[in-house]
């Protein structure tokens, strides 16, 4: 996360009257991330991560991200716990923020994932998709076709100062996806940013999943075309098919792919090397003054994005259907 809205002491130790969490011993900013405000705290009763929501999340969801972590947790995936109130609400305000506290999770995030972690995020991604079956809200993608759409309004016209022809290979990319995005697929709760950063790891195994502030309903392979984008590429840009092949194996060992599916992969991978290109983008040209932020570099997921332009199918991806 990053840190967006400072809290006081005072702030916080009237927000605390609301919980029973003990005392404070301290609280730290997170300059990881870079949608909301998150803090490390720590009282007597223990370590967890204090959140205020901040630009992109729209209040009307938050009820969705903090119901599925609950529905999640229960249903056995290692994600945040919301920390509920005495009064049983777990969402409050701070600091004239929408905010939440939720349990720290251990683990440390691989920055150079291993083959085996590979695997292992496309199991536990399964997993996710298999225990958010049963959620009882929904909450349409906003960052799906017609967002992409909005975002490029937004960047096109001075794309170009980030580099030269951006601003064309945008549009045109948005145009191929909008005539060639699949109409229907399997489709249900996604996480739909499940980073390296996202993802906590022991030894070879996920131990953990956080972040869920972009979940929503899609393609449940959309969710897959994500993590092959995030994990499958090396420092110096290249693909690694050894690690793409770990990851769609360990995801399809638990759910497999229908054919529509399997074809529509290296589309949807095509889409969310577009999305995260696009949002990277606006972040880039529209940075926060004074924010304790590390923007990301869009020029990534342009070169991922004309890797995906030339793969020659799904199994490129290591991918075969049921
Ligand atoms: N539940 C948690 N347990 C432990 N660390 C966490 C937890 N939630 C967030 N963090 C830490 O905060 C960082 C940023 O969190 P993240 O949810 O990715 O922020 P953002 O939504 O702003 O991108 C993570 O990389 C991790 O270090
Ligand atoms: N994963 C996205 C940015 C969103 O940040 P996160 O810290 O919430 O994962 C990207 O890399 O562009």
């Amino acid at each position: 996360m990053a840190v967006y809205t400072d809290v006081d002491d005072d702030a916080l130790a009237q927000f605390l009257t609301e919980y029973n969490l003990g005392e404070v011993l301290s609280m730290k900013g997170i300059a990881e991330g870079v949608e909301n405000s998150n803090f490390l705290l720590e009282t007597t009763r223990g370590r967890f991560i204090l959140t205020l929501f901040e630009k992109r999340v729209a209040e009307a969801d938050l009820p969705f991200f903090i119901g599925l972590m609950d529905h999640l947790a229960l249903a056995g995936l290692s994600c945040p716990t919301p920390i509920h109130g005495i009064d049983g609400r777990a969402l409050r305000r701070l600091a004239g923020r929408p905010a939440v506290i939720v349990s720290f999770l251990t683990g440390m995030s691989p920055r150079r994932p291993t083959v085996k972690q590979c695997a292992s995020v496309g199991t536990a991604l399964a997993g996710l998709h298999e225990a958010g079956r049963g959620f009882a809200l929904t909450r349409e993608n906003a960052l799906s076709l017609a967002g992409w759409r909005r975002l490029v309004a937004d960047c096109v016209t001075r794309a170009d100062s980030v580099r030269d022809g951006l601003g064309r290979t945008i549009a045109d990319e948005l145009a191929f996806l909008e005539s060639h995005w699949p109409a229907d697929l399997p489709r249900g709760v996604i996480h739909a940013d499940l980073f390296t950063d996202n993802v906590f790891c022991i030894g070879d195994d996920v131990s953990g999943i956080i972040d869920f502030y972009f979940a929503c309903n899609d393609f449940y392979a959309y969710d897959l075309a994500i993590c092959l984008n995030a994990w499958c590429f090396e420092p110096d840009g290249a693909f690694n098919a050894t690690k793409a092949m770990a990851l769609s194996r360990g995801y399809t060992a638990a759910r497999p792919l229908s054919v529509a599916e399997a074809a529509a992969v290296p589309v949807l991978a095509r889409g969310a090397a577009l999305r995260f290109l696009l949002t990277r983008l606006y972040d880039w040209l529209n940075q926060v003054p004074g924010a304790l932020v590390r923007p990301k570099d869009p020029i990534e997921y342009l070169n991922k994005l004309r890797f995906h332009a030339q793969a020659s199918g799904p199994e490129t991806y290591g991918i075969t259907s049921a």
